[in-house]
């Protein structure tokens, strides 16, 4: 895609935000309309911190952000907005009256689509039906922009997919965005054209997948395949018993003779690589 012609949904400058001997930032961000972007890191590495931050639901120490408003925006975070003594439509009518275009039978198609009963109360749903309620009023008023925080933790197998076939349809049937942070790197690989990569508070990438795959290579291979000269320039160097694995920049090819093997990296590779080498220049 055309990063120069892409418009921004979200836009941050200088955002930062302190959190006991925490720091975010300060971090510049784009999120592109009209796609579907992924954040990953660490746990405590600044996801939460980032989207409350953004939303303004944590006020940021320093830096802008521009956004659509917040009653265009669906939300879905692990502590729930609504009380635990509501039934799932109060839940529902309490949404509707601060958010602009609520449709109701399409938030009663989202309830019927997750099994969740309108009459039982918040309290009685399980963890998983708890986020697939958050995630239906979220999306109960065709929102632009979606803000999910690990919205497919908690969720059994079938219904990581059938969340993530429902954002699928939402891409395609508004002129949508969704940001959504996760830990399950297998939910970006096919849904996300996007990637942000936080770690230890800062911005360690932010791009299209395709760049990510394009720019990085997974190097593995026997140890005599390893040279005081490309040693270097393997991120998360692990070595095994006679053989070697990590994370390179695919221009650095070359270094590497043919008895090592470089393969497209999975996101996975790429995020667990450079946790083990924290120390390194940022991978962007
Ligand atoms: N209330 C708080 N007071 C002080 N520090 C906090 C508080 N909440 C979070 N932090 C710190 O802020 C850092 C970032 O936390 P954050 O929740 O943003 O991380 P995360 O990437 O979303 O993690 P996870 O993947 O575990 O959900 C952590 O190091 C955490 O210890």
């Amino acid at each position: 895609m055309n990063a120069i012609a892409t418009e921004a949904a979200v836009r941050a400058e200088g955002l930062a935000k302190h959190r006991g001997t925490f720091t975010l930032g300060p971090l510049d961000l784009t999120i592109p309309r009209g796609f579907v972007t992924g954040m990953v890191g660490a746990n405590g590495s600044g996801k939460t911190t980032t989207l409350r931050t953004l939303l303004g639901l944590m006020r940021p120490d320093a830096g802008t952000v521009s956004m659509p408003p917040l009653e265009r925006v669906g939300i879905v975070f692990d502590q729930p907005f609504v009380l635990p003594d509501w039934r799932v439509r109060d839940a529902a009518a309490a949404y509707a009256a601060f958010r602009s275009g609520w449709d109701g039978p399409h938030f009663e198609g989202l309830c019927r689509r997750f099994g969740i009963d309108p009459a039982a109360k918040v309290k009685d749903l399980s963890r998983g039906e708890g986020n697939k309620l958050m995630i239906a009023l979220a999306m109960g008023n065709h929102p632009e922009l979606l803000i999910l925080d690990e919205p497919t933790s908690g969720l059994d197998p079938a219904a990581r997919a059938d969340l993530i076939d429902l954002l699928r349809e939402h891409m395609q049937r508004e002129d949508a965005t969704v940001l959504f942070s996760t830990h399950i790197t297998s939910d970006l690989e096919h849904f996300a054209d996007h990637l942000v990569f936080i770690d230890g508070g800062q911005l360690v990438y932010a791009g299209t997948l395709d760049e990510l795959a394009a720019d990085f290579a997974y190097v593995h291979g026997t140890l005599d395949g390893l040279t005081a000269e490309n040693a270097p320039l393997i991120r998360g160097l692990r070595r095994g018993q006679g053989s070697f694995d990590g994370i390179i920049r695919t221009r650095d090819s070359a270094a590497f003779g043919s008895a090592v093997q470089l393969d497209a990296p999975s996101i996975e590779q790429i995020v667990v690589h450079h946790q083990q080498h924290r120390e390194g220049a940022p991978l962007s």
